[in-house]
């Protein structure tokens, strides 16, 4: 196919924060897995020889059609790929660890301490047996080792900074009784209350109302710029990479087509297949 060249996508110049190049958070080397059939026999792939640094304090956007991939490359990182995903080859290092041999348990050392995650459906990702005070709390007072009354007044706080009207009120909810956009910055505080080093945003904002999309990119977007935090953003919305995103990695069948810089990729994309995704949120408006 011939290469498109230029686009007029209108990227963001570049932030204000320079993240290290060479200080990476997560590699994937040569990174390959997939399904296994129900009666054993072969592996489908999915994800194919995967090559990709993510830089420590980026927020890099992965981008790809359906089912290329990207949630599975997510959920690599953290343990999380369904029972029959396979890695067939190729490693995984978080902050420089190999997590080849990671059993179960070692996983679960890794979640919510050092990578949070955040999906798109957050009603079914919050207990629906427990009220939002008790899972937020619960959460503050494991990873931040505060009492009761201070986990509480600190489960607050972070319901006011994901701007979650009535707070107080909240806690006391059951996840059945938020709005989609309430439940999502929930998932959201209950994420940060990790204080993880890493957060997986797969789709957040999908569903959400594109002001409440907006807010919420925002929030993450500020946390990114205060320093310690890295977030890889799964997405559709080649108007949400370009405005907000340092990164981008562009994936299409399980291999990495391109990825870099987000105003060199964007601008001036070496593969086909990112001139098209670029072409195709131009001509239905993405770039808002
Ligand atoms: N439990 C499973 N068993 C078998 N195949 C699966 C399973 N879960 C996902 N897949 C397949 O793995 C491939 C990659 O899925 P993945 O969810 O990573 O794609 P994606 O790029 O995140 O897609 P989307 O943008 O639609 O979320 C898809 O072809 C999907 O059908």
């Amino acid at each position: 196919m011939e290469q498109t060249g230029s686009t007029t996508l209108e990227v963001v110049p570049e932030l204000d924060h320079e993240p290290d190049p060479t200080d990476v958070i997560v590699a994937f080397e040569n990174y390959s897995g997939g399904f296994r059939g129900r009666h054993g026999g072969r592996v489908t792939p999915i994800l194919k020889g995967v090559d990709v640094a993510f830089r420590r304090g980026a927020l890099t956007a992965v981008v790809g059609e359906t089912g290329s991939g990207k949630t599975m490359l997510a959920l690599s990182i953290v343990g999380l790929t369904p029972a029959t995903f396979e890695r067939t080859g190729g490693s995984i290092h978080l902050n420089g660890t190999d997590l080849g041999g990671y059993d179960e348990a070692a996983f679960r050392g890794v979640r919510g301490r050092t990578v949070a995650m955040v999906f798109q459906d957050s009603r079914s990702a919050l207990n629906p047996v427990f009220t939002v005070g008790r899972q937020l709390v619960d959460v503050v007072r494991l990873h931040q080792g505060l009492g009761k009354a201070a986990a509480r007044t600190r489960a607050v706080e972070l319901l006011e900074q994901m701007r979650v009207p009535e707070p107080e009120r909240r806690l006391r909810q059951y996840p059945h009784e938020l709005s989609g956009g309430t439940a999502q910055r929930v998932q959201l505080a209950i994420a940060l209350a990790c204080e993880p080093e890493l957060l997986l945003l797969d789709e957040p904002t999908t569903g959400l109302d594109l002001t409440v999309q907006a807010e919420v990119l925002e929030l993450i977007v500020e946390m990114i710029k205060g320093g310690r935090l890295s977030a890889l953003l799964i997405t559709h919305d080649m108007g949400v990479v370009a405005q907000t995103c340092d990164d981008v990695v562009v994936l299409r069948h399980g291999e990495i087509c391109e990825s870099g810089r987000t105003s060199s990729v964007l601008t001036n994309p070496t593969h086909p297949y990112t001139a098209e995704l670029v072409a195709a949120s131009q001509t239905l408006g993405g770039t808002r």
